[in-house]
This record gives structure tokens, sequence and C-alpha cells, in this order.
């Protein structure tokens, strides 16, 4: 049996590498993870995220399927993934049948911000500390080429190391090992390894054994949307899907179908100061272009504003972006420049935001520098027509390009935008997240300071093709 095989061959590869270094091995793995937060677990986190969770695999070959992709830039599909909104990536890393490779892994996790999954047949110590050194968030343990005791031994390792262990089980018998093993994270694979058969039903028949608080992950010939949708039916909604992810040609596209989204995401480009941002909106077409009155390096004086609003195309709302400014002054710019919206971004009251609705006639959005769902939830009976959640870095306003945790969006009762460090990278998957009537993009379309045409055509087209926004 396959299976076997595979296992036979990870024992002797885990052989050479404890004879080559076991010892050496083991204490780099232990030196860093004392180095990191180890009780973080990134893996675990983001599969405990709002909707659905995708990890999506990189993989060169399988036992079942033979060469999958013979142009294999695992780099590339690594950040393509990531930008598409994977919630993690996993990396086969199983030479001989898998064409996979430690490497693989090792350059993925530096080139990426969301966690890896080392996808191997661990079945020695050696290669838990060996796949913590590679930049490893989570391992893969497969209940059936394990004992009770090794797989015991070997979740605890992992926690030790800061690393979650994804636990696969294919039969009642197995869930049944795995929770009294102390897994914190089940899978089912529905392709059986004995035979490659495909049975989509077992994921979600075996579902129920696992108890709730565990995280339960679909794994293996997920094809289609409608192969998601039976998983939802049956309460599953986090998902390993390798060879259609693959075989996409557009992993944006592709994500989006699995996740089945209906475009309800707005733009916002802020931080705009030259006629050449114009143009670059202008083809771009955001929803909304932000200009910034207050002390930044990317502050307008009301009569550039007002120069460059006459050139914005009118399809574009202009948001005027304020800091502990006066009523009166607010007003006065906003008439000037014909803005249709005003952001508030220092420290304005309930009351000031009454008086800057009143005086102006215009849409307030309150920005809050959220550290917690605490600091937002006083907010949530403001006057402001909508909340801005960005970052909170002690003694910055705004455009700090830092990140606020999209989960945070969950103490908002208002409707809000998610600002704070967006860019390519993190803006689909943020955004799936928080699920936010608009997104606001700053410094990470920049290149030295100033806004830069391409990667503001890269997150519009992006935004289009991952069915948030309308393309
Ligand atoms: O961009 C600025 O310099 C700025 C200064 C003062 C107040 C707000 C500012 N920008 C706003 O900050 C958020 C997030 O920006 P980033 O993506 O993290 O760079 C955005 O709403 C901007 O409008």
């Amino acid at each position: 049996m396959i299976l076997d095989t595979l296992a036979k061959g990870a024992r002797r590869r885990a052989r050479v590498l404890e004879e080559a270094d076991g010892e050496g091995i083991r204490e780099a793995a232990i030196a860093r993870a004392l180095d990191e937060d180890v009780h973080d677990f990134p893996f675990e986190r983001n599969l405990r995220a709002e909707g659905v969770n995708i990890i999506c695999e990189v993989k060169k070959a399988s036992p079942s399927k033979g060469i999958i992709a013979d142009h294999f830039p695992y780099l590339e599909i690594a950040r393509d993934y990531e930008r598409a909104g994977a919630a993690a990536i996993s990396v086969l890393t199983e030479p001989d049948y898998f064409l996979g490779s430690g490497l693989y892994l090792k350059k993925i996790s530096r080139a990426v911000q969301i966690p890896i999954l080392r996808k191997d047949f661990i079945v020695s110590e050696v290669q838990i500390y060996e796949s913590k050194l590679l930049g490893a968030s989570a391992i893969l343990l497969i209940v059936s080429i394990l004992t009770d005791e090794e797989l015991t031994r070997f979740i605890r390792t992992a926690k030790g190391l800061g690393l979650s262990a994804l636990i696969e089980t294919r039969t009642e018998e197995e869930i049944r090992r795995a929770v009294l093993a102390g897994a914190r994270i089940i899978g089912v694979n529905n392709r059986d390894l004995r035979d490659f058969s495909i049975d989509n039903t077992r994921a979600a028949r075996l579902h129920s054994l696992v108890p709730e608080d565990t995280l339960f992950i679909a794994e293996s010939g997920i094809q289609k949307r409608e192969d998601i949708e039976e998983f939802l039916a049956a309460g599953i909604r986090n998902f390993l899907i390798g060879e259609a992810m693959m075989k996409a040609e557009d992993k944006a596209e592709k994500l989006a179908e699995f996740i089945g989204e209906e475009p309800r995401v707005q733009c916002k480009i802020c931080g705009i100061s030259r006629e050449r941002d114009i143009d670059f909106l202008n083809d771009a077409l955001p929803d909304y272009a932000g200009f910034i009155f207050a002390r930044s390096p990317r502050k307008v004086t009301p009569d550039k504003a007002a120069g460059l609003i006459s050139l914005l195309d009118p399809r574009i709302k202009a948001v005027g972006v304020f800091v502990n400014e006066t009523t009166e002054t607010i007003a006065d710019i906003a008439k000037k420049t014909h803005l249709s919206v005003i952001q508030l971004h220092g420290d304005e009251d309930f009351e000031t935001i009454r008086e800057v609705k009143e005086r102006t006639g215009l849409p307030v959005w309150k920005a809050i520098r959220a550290g917690s769902e605490e600091d937002i939830l006083p907010w949530n009976d403001s006057p402001a027509d909508a909340l801005l959640l960005d970052a909170k870095v002690m003694g910055k306003r705004g455009g700090t390009g830092k990140r606020i945790d999209p989960n945070f969006a969950r103490a908002v009762r208002k409707p809000f935008l998610l600002a704070g460090g967006m860019n390519c990278e993190n803006i689909v998957r943020a955004a799936r997240i928080a699920r936010p009537f608009a997104v606001d993009v700053n410094s990470g379309v920049e290149t030295d300071g100033m806004k830069d045409k391409e990667k503001i055509q890269a997150v519009i087209r992006l935004l289009a093709r991952s069915g948030l926004r309308k393309g």
C-alpha cells in the first residue's frame, strides 16, 4: 500500500537526519521557539476566523495524479494564494512521490505572511524539530501511520515548539484516537490512500464525531463550489484544497468561486496629492479618493485639493481627512473643494461629529484606532454615519501602514470601512473576514512615499477577481 511505502521512506529520511545532526536540529528548534511567542499558533487562529477558510496547497505531483504542475514556480504560486485570500498554505515536502522539498517550505515561509502547514509523512520527532526550522506554523500527523503513544507525544512536542498539529483521520476509530491523543485540529481526508478513491461524503459524515471546540478540516477531492456547499450544509467551513487550486490559472478567481461571494465591497484610495495620482484613479476607478488636510507627508492645501478634485472622474467621491480641525474650517474646506464625505481621524467626540454633520450636510466617517474590540464598542452609539477601523500606533494618527486584526470587526454595529496597512497581499482575506462596506488603501499602494499606478490597479483588479467588488 502506498501509505506504507511513503511512511517507510519517511522513516529512512528521518534516520539520516537524526544521524547527521539530530541533537543540533533539536537545540536550534527549541532556541527558535523560545525566541518567538509560542502561544500565538497563527495556523489555528486563521482557521478560527469568520467565514470560510481555505488552506491552499503547493504541490508539484502526487502518487494519485502524477505530475500536477510541469512548470512549478512555487514562490509565485504561494504569493498568489496569499493575495487570493488563503487562510494558510500547505507545502508538500515529501521528495519521492510528491516531488516536494523542505527548501520550498523554507523559501515560501519567508515570502508570505500567512501560516504554512508542512505536509509530509511525519514518523519521528526530528522531523517536527526540522519543520520548526524550515519555518512551518503547523505539521500534519497521519493517525494511520502512528501509534497512540507517538501521536500523543508528537502533538505535545509540536505544541511546545509553537506548532499546530493537524491530525489527519479517515475513520471513526481514527477520530476517536485523535481526540484521545489531545488533537486540537482534526482533518478528515476524503481520499483513501489505499486506492486513491475519493468519497466526498466522508468528512461530512464524520464531522459530528469531532468535539465542538476542535477545529475541523475537510481535506482532498474538493473541485468546485457545489462540493463546498455540501460541506457547509454539514457545518464544515475549513478546507484543504490541493489539485484544484494548483490547476487554477487565476487563484483569486478560483478561491472566489469556492467561497462564493456577492460583490459588496467599495474601495477608497487615500492620500491623493498630485495630478498624476488623479490620472491613476481616473484609470482604476475606485469608489472614493481621500485628500488629507492634516499634518502628513500626504497633506494637501485646500487650493491644491480643489484643483485636484475638479479633475477627478465624477464617479469617484472625494473624502476629506481631518484631524482635530475646527468645524468652521472643515465646513469651509468642504465647500471650497466639493467634498462628498468628511473623515474625522483625530480625537473628535460625539458632539463634534454632530456639529460637522450639521454644518456640512455631509456624511461623516469617524476613524477609530483600534487595538482591541473594546476600543470599538463605545463608537457604535456615535452619530457618525460610518466608522473607519484603523490600527492603533502610539503617537501616530494614521497612514501608519500597520495592520489591524480584521476579526475586531465583530464588535462593530454600524457600517464601517477597514483601513490600516491594506495592500495587495492582505486585502482580500481581511475584507472577507471583516466584511466592511469599503476598504481603505493608503501607504499600501505607494512606492517611495508616492502613489504607484501599478499597485493601485493591482488592488482594484484583485478586488474584482476575488468577487469582492464589481469589476
Ligand atoms: O496618511 C496619513 O498620513 C494620515 C495622516 C493623518 C490622518 C490619517 C492619515 N491617513 C489615514 O490612515 C488610514 C490608514 O492608512 P495606511 O493604509 O495604514 O497607510 C487611512 O484611512 C488614511 O486615510
